[in-house]
Order: C-alpha cells, then structure tokens, then sequence
C-alpha cells in the first residue's frame, strides 16, 4: 500500500522503524564514504608532499620511485612507461614541487612525460574539477605536435578525471567556444589560442596555474613573437611555468618575457660528447642543385624497405616532389606533409605515414620538430636546414628513445664549408660520404616528358622552381645560402621545365648588387660601368613588362587564393574537437577514426583523379593502402596498436639508460644565484631569419608568397580600378555593338538624348533635383516618341510605295486588257452601240479606289490595323484617323503631351502635308490616262453629279 507524505512524518514522530530512517542511514554512511574518499585523496596528497623533500633523482629506478598520484601512476602503467628517462627523472621531481623549469633534452628523450606528469599532479594536489576551468596550458609550435600531445595526455591521463581540449587552427571556432571555458588543460597552438583569448567572451586563462611550452626556443623566437606577448599579457603571474626543448634557450630577454621565478635548468646531455642522439649515424653528400631529384629518386629505389621522410625547403616543392614522383611511380607509398594543406588531410598523412611500415614522406620544417614517428629508418635532409638547431630537429625525427637510425643531409657545394662549420659547433658529429654520380638514375628525362603532357604539373614545377629560390633567397645566414650562385637554367631542367621561369626577386637582388658594387668602385672602368648598365636596363625593362602584366598577374593570384580559401574553408567545415574527459578516451577515438575514414575515402578518389599514382599505389602498396583503411575502421585498434609498438621499444632499450647517467646537469637559475649564460644565438634571435613571415606553424615560402599576393591585392582597391578606368576614359558596363564594317553602331534609342544643361542644372545643385529630374524625363520620352514616330512614318512610306508600284502594274495591265478589248469590240461590237455604256472607257472607280464605304464602315476600318488602311477611302480622311488612333493607341493624348502639344500639331501638320502631296501624286498617277482623256472623265462626272 502507498503511504502518504503525512503517514510517513506520522510514522517519524512516532519513531517508528522505517523503511525512510533506513534510507537515511544508507545516506549517512555513503557520506561518509564519500567523505571518506575526499579524505584519501586528502591523504594522499599530504603523504606525497611530504615525500618531495626525499627525492633523489639518482635513485629513481621506476616511475613508482616518484612521488606520483595513484591515477598518474595508473595511466603510466596502462601506457606501458615504466622506467623514467633521464630528462623525466630529473624534470619531474623538480617540477611536481612547483619549481619553473627549463628543460633541455636530446630528441627522442622523453620530454612530452617530463612535462605531462607535473602537469596532472599539480592540478591533482589542488584538487582541479572541471567547475574551476582552465588549469594548464600547453603550447606547441604546430598542430601535429600538440595532436600528438594530446594523444599522449589521453593515455597518462585516463583515470583522472579532469577535462582536455586540442586547440588548433583549422577547426570550427564556434564549437571550440562553446567547450573552452569548461576545458581543464588545453592544448593548443599559439595562434588559436590567441584567437580565443581576444574572440570567446566566456574564455578567461585567469586561473592558470600551470603553463608548458614544448620546443620553447621556436616558440619565443620570432615568428611567434607577436603572438606569444600578447598571449602572456593574458595570463596570470602567479604561475608555474615550463620549457622543453632539444635546442633550449637560454635567452635573458625570453626568460624574462615569460617572468619565471628562480628557473631551474635541467640539461640532461650538456655535457655529453654529442648534441645529438648516440644512436643517430649521420652523414652528408655534397651534390649538385640540378642532381638533386634524381639522387633523391635513386636513394628512394634503393630504400623501397625502408620508412623514409624528407625533409624540403618549401610546401611548393614537397607539392610538386610529392605529385611527380607519384607518376613515377616508386614501388612504395609516397606521402606529403606541408602546412598548405588542410587539417584533416594532414592528421590522416600524419596517421598514415605513423602506421605504415614502409613509405616516404616529403615535408616541410612542420615535422621538424617534436614529431614522433615511429621507427622512421631515414631522415634525409634534401635541402639544406636553416641551421644547426633545425638540422638536429630535422634528424631527431629517426634515432628515437634508444631505437637506431640514420641523417643524410645534401648540401650544394657552395653551401658545404659553412654548414658544416656551424654543425661541428654544435656537437654534431656528421661525417662526408661521396656518391658515384654515374650511378645515378637521372629523372630529368621523365619529369620533362610528364611536364609537357601535364600543363598542371608543369605549373607546379615552375613554382616549386620559385619558391626553392625564394627561400634561399629569405635565408638570414648568406655565408650558407648564396642564390646568385645557383644554376638556376639547369635547376629548372632538372624539375623537367624547358626553360626557367623568370624569377623577378632575382633579377632585382642582382640590380642591387650591382648598384652597391657601383658606388664601391665607382664607374671609372668603362667595361664594368657598361655591364652594369646592361643589368640595370634589363631589370628595368623587365620590371616595366611585369608592371604592364601586373593586372592580368593580380587577377591570375586572386584566382589562386580564392582556390585555396576554398580548401581552407573546407577543412573549417570538418570538426576535429576532440575535448572530452580523459576517462572517456573512447569518444575521442572514434571522432579519429571517423576523420580518417573520411580522409581515406577522399584521398583514394583524389588518386583515381590522378591516374598514374593510383596505378602505383595498387602496383606496389596497395594492400598495405587496404589494411591501412582496415585499422582506421575498427574502432578501437588506434592506441591498442601504438602501445603494443612503444612497448616493444621500451623493452628494447631499457638497459641503456645508465649510460647517460653522468651527462646530467641540473643549475638553480635564481637571479642571485645563477649566472645566464647569454646564448651565443642570442644575437641570432632578436634578427628576422626570413624576412616578411609572420606564421604560426612554419616558415616556408608559401606564407612569404601569400603575403606578396596581398600586398598586390591591396593596390586593387576600387578607388585604383575607378582611377584606372577613368585614366583609360573607359565607360564601365557600356556594350558597343559593331556593324559588319567595324563601325559603331549608335542606338539612339538606348542613348539619353535629354539636353545636356538640364544635367548641368543638376550637377551643378549637388543633390537630386526632383523637379529636374521629371523635367529630363519628359523630355527623354518626348525624344522616344518622336523617335517612334519616324520609325512607323518611315514604315508606312515604304508600304505605301509598294502599293503603288503594285497598282501601278495593276493598272498598266488593265490598260493593255482594254485596249485588246477596244480592238476587239471595234470588230466585234459594231451595231450594238446603243447598248453600250457611254461611260464605259471610263475605268471603275471601285477597282481603282476599292468600293465605297458608309461612315460606319469607315470608323470600323479605322480601327482594323495598319495594313487595312491601303483598302479604305478617303484616303486623307482615313489616315486622320488612324494618325489619331495610332496616337491614342501610344498613350499620347494632347493633353499628356506636356508642352509638346506645339510639336505634335507641327508634326500632324507635317504629316497632312505630305499625306495631301502623296495623294495628289496618287490621282495624277492613279487613272494611268493622259491628261485629256482624265480631263474629259472629270468634265463627265461633273456633269453627272449636277
Ligand atoms: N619512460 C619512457 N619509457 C618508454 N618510452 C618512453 C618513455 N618516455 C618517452 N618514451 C618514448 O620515447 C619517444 C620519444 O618521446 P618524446 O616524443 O617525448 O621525445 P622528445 O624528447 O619530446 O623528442 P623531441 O625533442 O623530438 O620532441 C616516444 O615514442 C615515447 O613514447
């Protein structure tokens, strides 16, 4: 039976044992447990605080030695991390105590755990939840970098229960603002970031504690630095703050950028013999530009077993690399990765190329740094790196976490001897090795033919072409980069071009040398003076061809980024948020999962378009394209793969790490107690390495060329268009139409014929002058009237001589008829005259003017159309009519005709004028009698009529 709400109080008073006291004791005691548990973390927290004191980092054998949470510890086991590295044995102690950290590590060491293991037990010692919002904040320099964060924070840190959000560009704004605030750590890229700061009005980094910068060096440099202050101008100081990187800086003017406290500087291999990792044998080729491709394809061929990635100067050339050698077919998988591309085509290659067991990748300086593809063999530097700190990046891709590996730089002759200066003063131990040059499987041949057949591929050829000379030409250490020593006509061969595109930017560096050179020397040498001259009028001359050419190249790069805001567009379209909470891993997997099927679906139609790399993929890997596709559609196989792989390389090389034991150095970098070393690349940072780059992900050439296009753009304002069109005296969207002979035709018609100083009048006032303006008008459809009028008279002039002419041959007919008859009746007729008709020589009046019609009659003809008219008579008194009809039928009554009723009575004057003149003509002509037989007719009907 139901009780109700009284029983139930009854039953309280009472003290009655029931079923609602029982319930209360259950709630008593889960309190209690809760709080029971609010205790052991509690607890555990103070126990592991009070363990910091004891840390020993030599001591540390395990992950468990550190003083880490039970969920950390957790999310390690269940990502298979056992043993710390050295930079994680040291950087975590540190860390988890509060300490700032610059953090400095060989690649491959381990730095990504160094810095997420404090980050999860800083939020846990506060007891972070989702209500208190943003807690940490990792910043990466590129998107693939902070995905792959992100991956490894959702392993480490599936059983805390704190949110995480991937930040980045190329995804919807909209729903990242929607997620952000309740977002714990995120992890983001500069730029992104930014943008949420200054546009999501519920997004506040007010209460951060925790902030990373993974590969600080590239991050505080300048490509970012705009960014980066106005990023740290948002956040609060009262932070903990952490640097990693391979090639750390130590730069005062950075550190004090970010306000760090008492840093402590944990170098892990500063005192190792090398800069680079000991498992990593690196070697360099010196060869020629123009035997760059085929050397590349030739090693490729040599290497089909292999995983491979190489590294280009541009996105331009990995574009055209990535296109020509598909056609050529390799026998492996070829892949690109540029920044050009969209987001969700380079998380699927990024996917791809981590998963595949034998493939190339080309790429720009985006996978330089951080990225941790898994068991690359080779990592083959075709062009030449920026510096040293970018050549140890590029080649830390392979020789990862105690696996082998091997970096193989081409450097052009005239870059070897300084390049290889700037190496050795790194600690990179990089020894020559020579190539047989005839051994070479020369492309060229290839390349041009493919070139010919493929306009598109001819076009990407020649931009690539730009773009490698651009970027040299960009590069800050000239004593490296020399482009003017470039053979560029065998460059342009070598890419399969016939002849090499021109190159504007040179043309004038060499006009700027030559003018410096000059006014070094002076122009007394006369040969020298006149070369100079030629230079200087060639580049004149060609600036002033471009000049001319400049429209058609505008509109041409208008075309082109309008085609790649397309493709940006598309990739906004695609969501790639992954926010969830680490315990929910699973979502977030088959958002990846989904992405990749998408992106496999649209790259195997892209190849089907592409004929040749489609007939590749199937000849040599297209069964490993298949169980590709097959891994991204089951939907959990993802990490279950990636661990199994990691864990084999722990395994691997775990009795390894003693070695590196002695390499560690730790220094307080307290502003009273530690001396900065000021970075000898100090100078290096506070001066632009390429100039006019303002980017978030790399510096390739793209951007520098996109920022050209825009300033071009900016002079095709509409101001510059109106000015150019009223220079050139062009009337905008005025249709001319030409007649056979070329000549204008003039519609009048179409044509305003309103007096010119009725439009004065109005210039002249300014404004819109409604009374003028009816006046204009009314006087634009008067002239249409008249014109109209001239039209149908002319019309009717020629109906009427037709006509005539007609019956004039009617009547020369009945002419000779009669006289035939006159000569017949003469014969035939004699005796018979009483009975004929006296008037019969006259002829019928009705055949000559039709027969005459009653006054209804006539009013009914008038209303009949135009052609009627010829039938009907009076003739002057017919065309009145339809002249009035006509009128009426035009809508222009008298009284309407505004003071034109002057000049419609003139021109009906006019008109009856010539109308009486017509029909004079037509009597005088009509009878086709002469005169006296006319006159004798006209004396009969007189008679008659009296
Ligand atoms: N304690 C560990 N035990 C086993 N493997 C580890 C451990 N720490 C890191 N690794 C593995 O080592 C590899 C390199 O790690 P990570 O990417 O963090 O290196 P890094 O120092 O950040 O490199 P880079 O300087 O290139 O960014 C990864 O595959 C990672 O899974």
């Amino acid at each position: 039976m139901k009780q109700t709400a009284r029983g139930r109080r009854n039953n309280f008073k009472k003290g009655n044992t029931y079923s609602g006291n029982k319930g209360k004791a259950q709630k008593k005691q889960l309190y209690q447990s809760k709080k029971k548990a609010w205790q052991i973390v509690d607890e555990e927290i103070v126990s592991l605080k009070a363990r910091y004191d004891q840390i020993n980092s030599s001591e540390i054998k395990n992950f468990t030695d550190i003083p880490l949470s039970k969920k950390t510890l957790d999310g390690l086991k269940y990502a298979k991390y056992e043993t710390p590295t050295d930079i994680q044995r040291e950087a975590i102690g540190l860390a988890i105590q509060g300490n700032d950290i610059l953090g400095a590590a060989k690649t491959g060491s381990g730095k990504t755990l160094a810095f997420l293991i404090p980050v999860l037990e800083h939020l846990y010692q506060l007891k972070w939840s989702q209500l208190d919002g943003l807690g940490a904040l990792i910043i990466s320099p590129t998107r693939e970098l902070a995905y792959q964060i992100f991956e490894v924070l959702r392993k480490i840190g599936r059983f805390h229960d704190f949110s995480a959000g991937l930040v980045i560009g190329g995804k919807k704004l909209q729903e990242e603002s929607e997620r952000i605030h309740r977002t714990n750590i995120v992890i983001c890229t500069p730029g992104r970031l930014l943008q949420h700061m200054d546009e999501t009005a519920c997004f506040t980094a007010d209460s951060l504690k925790i902030l990373v910068l993974d590969e600080a060096d590239r991050i505080l440099d300048l490509g970012f630095a705009q960014t980066m202050n106005a990023i740290i101008e948002n956040l609060p100081s009262e932070r903990q703050t952490l640097l990693f990187s391979a090639t750390q800086t130590r730069s005062v003017k950075d550190l004090a950028r970010l306000s760090l406290k008492n840093p402590m500087y944990v170098s892990v291999h500063e005192n190792a013999q090398h800069s680079t990792p000991t498992n990593l044998e690196q070697s360099y080729v010196v060869c020629e530009l123009h035997e760059k491709l085929s050397f590349l394809w030739s090693f490729i061929k040599n290497h089909l077993k292999s995983k491979v990635l190489v590294f280009l100067m541009s996105c331009k050339q990995v574009r055209y690399v990535h296109e020509a050698f598909c056609r050529l077919r390799p026998g492996i998988p070829v892949l690109a990765l540029h920044g050009g591309m969209n987001q969700l085509k380079r998380v699927a290659v990024y996917n791809q190329f981590v998963w595949k067991q034998h493939s190339v990748l080309f790429a720009t300086d985006i996978a330089a740094r951080g990225l941790d593809f898994p068991a690359v063999n080779w990592v083959l530097q075709l062009d030449c790196p920026e510096d040293a700190n970018t050549y140890i990046h590029r080649a830390g891709r392979t020789a990862r976490y105690e696996t082998d590996g091997e970096a193989l730089l081409l450097l052009l002759p005239s870059e070897e001897e300084a390049m290889i200066e700037q190496l050795k003063a790194k600690k990179i131990p990089i020894d020559k090795i020579k190539v047989n040059s005839k051994k070479l499987q020369s492309i060229q041949p290839k390349l041009e033919a493919n070139c010919a057949a493929d306009p598109s591929l001819k076009e990407m050829a020649q931009r690539a072409f730009v773009s490698y000379l651009r970027s040299v030409f960009l590069m800050s250490n000239k004593a490296i980069f020399k482009v003017l020593d470039l053979n560029i006509e065998e460059f342009a061969r070598s890419l399969g071009l016939a002849v090499a595109p021109k190159v504007r930017f040179l043309k004038r560096e060499q006009k700027r040398i030559a003018d410096k050179e000059a006014n070094k020397n002076g122009t007394r040498d006369s040969e020298r003076g006149s070369k100079l001259k030629r230079i200087h009028s060639d580049c004149e001359k060609e600036d002033e061809e471009e000049e001319e050419n400049e429209e058609e190249v505008t509109d041409f790069e208008t075309g082109s980024q309008s085609e790649h805001s397309e493709s940006d567009s598309e990739s906004e379209s695609e969501n790639v948020w992954v926010t969830q909470g680490l315990t929910g891993a699973k979502k977030c997997q088959n958002i990846t999962t989904k992405l990749k099927q998408k992106e496999n679906v649209k790259q195997l139609s892209d190849s089907t378009k592409r004929k040749g790399s489609f007939v590749q993929e199937s000849d040599s890997d297209f069964s490993e394209d298949a169980s590709d596709s097959d891994v991204d559609d089951s939907d959990t196989s993802d990490s279950g793969h990636f661990q199994e792989f990691r864990t084999s390389k722990i395994t691997a090389g775990s009795n390894k790490l003693d070695a590196r034991k002695d390499d560690v150095s730790i220094q307080k970098m307290g502003t009273g107690t530690f001396k900065f070393d000021v970075d000898e690349d100090e100078e290096e940072l506070f001066t632009v390495k390429k100039r006019n780059v303002d980017i978030e992900s790399e510096t390739d050439d793209s951007q520098v060329e996109d920022q050209h296009k825009r300033d071009k753009q900016k002079a095709l304002t509409k101001a510059a268009i109106a000015k150019k069109v009223q220079k050139k005296n062009l009337k905008v969207n005025k249709k001319v139409v030409f007649d056979e002979e070329g000549e204008a035709i003039h519609d009048r018609l179409k044509t305003p014929q309103a007096s010119k100083n009725i439009v004065g009048d109005e210039e002249a006032v300014g404004g819109i002058d409604i009374e003028m303006a009816r006046r204009r008008m009314k006087e634009e459809d008067w002239v249409d009237k008249q014109l109209f009028r001239e039209k149908i008279k002319k019309k009717h002039k020629e109906e009427r001589l037709k006509k005539k002419e007609e019956r004039r041959a009617k009547m020369q007919q009945n002419r000779a008829d009669e006289q035939e008859e006159d000569e017949g009746n003469e014969v035939v007729l004699e005796g018979e005259e009483s009975e004929v008709n006296p008037l019969d020589f006259i002829p019928d009046p009705d055949e000559i003017y039709g027969p005459e019609k009653s006054g209804d009659e006539l009013s009914e003809a008038s209303e009949n159309s135009m052609d009627d008219e010829e039938n009907q008579e009076p003739y002057a008194k017919k065309r009145k009519i339809s002249r009035h009809e006509k009128d009426n039928d035009e809508g222009m009554s008298e009284e309407e005709n505004f003071d034109g009723k002057t000049a419609v009575s003139e021109v009906e004057e006019e008109d009856s004028d010539e109308d009486l003149n017509d029909i004079e003509e037509d009597l005088m002509e009509d009878t086709g009698l002469d005169l006296q037989t006319d006159e004798a007719i006209a004396l009969r009907l007189l008679q008659g009529k009296r």
